[in-house]
């Protein structure tokens, strides 16, 4: 193994500028899933990937989940691609997921160059929307495939694949497909590794064990029949936004105390084995603070930060619909409001519950306000907290080609944020999964000038390579 190991290694410095240019060809497809008039684009993306594959020799399978209704227009969902690549009784299949859509970028949002065009700058960075959210860890995958091919190196595992082009806007339609072909096209998997998210810092790489769960709330307030003069109306009628502002102003406190009854009492407690998992993480204050650009960090210590982030609840108010928001100044009484917030999940916390608590706290509230007008508490989305165990042979697997490429033993992290594709493969695939992430904290995903550094993008297609050749090697059943 060390052989082909070192020989592809070799070969992915050689080709270092053909790989960069691979991404360049694919951050220029504006696969935006929000966006109704880019869908096409999506499904160029996913098309570009499927021949790709099919190039190389995989078996690939295109699966349209339907349609959605987006800006009041009819659209087809993006494919989902699903793929196998070498079919070998005496290997080990890794099932890798990745999404190929991205987030909306505007060179007026604040970029510095064009989000569609991949620009490397002096230092090292690949500036270009989903150059690390997902683009360049699934091109990762298929990178590693053909390097493999070329060079005549044997391929380690047979591998499958799951690529979307919804995840930035709620994965519609995967579960249910994947549901379904947990015991067809993801037949034999032994484990899944999924490269979609970030180190905790800027130097270190790490596994990812845990993801909180999320839970979405429109809070809908409305009043009278049409938005009002306020010269005419202020003051003489309950106004739906007077009344919204209220209502968010009682969820959370300004330090992130969430301030709904209960809300706390299925959290599980943070034992002292796990107090000792917070020591030594390359996480600083310091560096968050000029990431952040302002510091606005509330805790004192690091670890207190960690643990708001990955293993407490948290309540962030996200915006409000039917609001005037334009610059000038305008005088309306807007009729109609939606405040939409959302809270971040923890083991144990149950969805169902905690709709319950929100709804009935907001209701309590509302009611002490006397108005006329009317509230409703709607849950629009909503993904499950996971956590898994970073001691299984997937993760040693993970950790060991880690040590290979970048000569440290990773971080062992969890994560603030949401996937929740993980918890589904988890449960209908009865498998371990890895998260192994290939970009930095700072990469900016989802926000301007989105890169990823050079020496991520390369030796992460090492590293997703070595993890597979590990795989290779390890009892999974230990
Ligand atoms: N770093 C991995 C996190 C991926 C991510 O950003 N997920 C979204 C998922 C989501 C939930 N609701 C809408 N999108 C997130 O916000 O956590
Ligand atoms: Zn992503
Ligand atoms: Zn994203």
């Amino acid at each position: 193994m060390a052989n082909t190991v070192d020989k592809y290694f070799d070969l992915v410095d050689q080709n270092q500028q053909k790989f960069i240019e691979t991404l360049r060809e694919v951050v220029e497809i504006p696969s935006v899933s929000s966006d109704a008039s880019k869908r096409g684009e999506v499904v160029r993306m996913g098309e570009w990937l499927q021949a790709r594959w099919e190039q190389l020799g995989a078996q690939c399978k295109r699966i349209d989940p339907g349609k959605q209704i987006l800006e009041g227009e009819e659209l087809d969902l993006p494919p989902v691609i699903l793929g196998q690549y070498g079919n070998d009784a005496n290997k080990k299949t890794v099932l890798v997921y990745g999404h190929y859509d991205v987030q909306p970028a505007l060179l007026e949002d604040g970029w510095a160059t064009d989000p569609f065009t991949l620009v490397e700058m002096d230092d090292g960075r690949l500036v270009g929307r989903g150059s690390t959210d997902d683009k360049g860890p699934i091109l990762g995958w298929l990178l590693c495939a053909e390097t493999h091919k070329q060079a005549g190196l044997d391929f380690p595992v047979n591998l499958k694949f799951c690529f979307e082009g919804m995840e930035e806007s709620g994965s519609e339609g995967l579960d249910a497909i994947i549901v379904d072909q947990a015991d067809k096209w993801f037949k034999g998997t032994d484990v899944v590794c999924i490269s979609d998210n970030y180190w905790l810092g800027k130097n270190k790489p790490c596994l990812t064990h845990g993801l909180r769960g999320v839970s979405y709330f429109h809070l809908q307030v409305e009043g009278p029949g049409a938005d009002l003069h306020s010269g005419v109306f202020g003051g003489t009628v309950h106004e739906p936004m007077v009344d919204l502002v209220h209502l968010l102003s009682k969820l959370v406190d300004t330090n992130g105390r969430i301030q709904i009854p209960g809300i706390y009492d299925q959290v599980m407690p943070v034992t002292d084995e796990e107090e000792l998992t917070y020591e030594n993480l390359e996480f600083s204050h310091t560096a968050l603070a000029t990431d952040l650009k302002h510091d606005v960090i509330i805790h004192a210590e690091e670890r207190d930060t960690l643990k708001h982030r990955w293993r407490y609840p948290t309540l962030s108010i996200h915006g409000v619909e039917g609001a005037f928001y334009s610059p000038g100044d305008k005088t309306v009484i807007p009729a109609k409001v939606k405040g939409k917030f959302s809270l971040r999940t923890v083991p144990n916390m149950e969805p169902k519950r905690v709709a319950e608590l929100v709804t009935a706290f907001l209701e309590k509230e509302f009611a002490k306000l006397g108005s006329k007008n009317r509230m409703r508490v709607i849950e629009t989305h909503g993904g499950r907290w996971w956590y898994s165990s970073p001691n299984h042979p997937n993760f040693v697997a993970g950790a060991r080609a880690t040590e290979l490429v970048y000569g440290v033993k990773p971080d062992l992290t969890r994560e603030g944020g949401s996937i929740p594709v993980t918890l589904t493969f988890e449960e209908n695939l009865n498998v371990n999964v890895l998260l192994l992430p290939m970009g930095a904290a700072d990469d900016g995903a989802h926000s301007i000038n989105e890169k990823i550094d050079r020496r991520n993008y390369i030796q992460g297609i090492k590293l997703l390579g070595a993890y597979l050749h590990e795989v290779a090697v390890t009892d999974m059943t230990a």
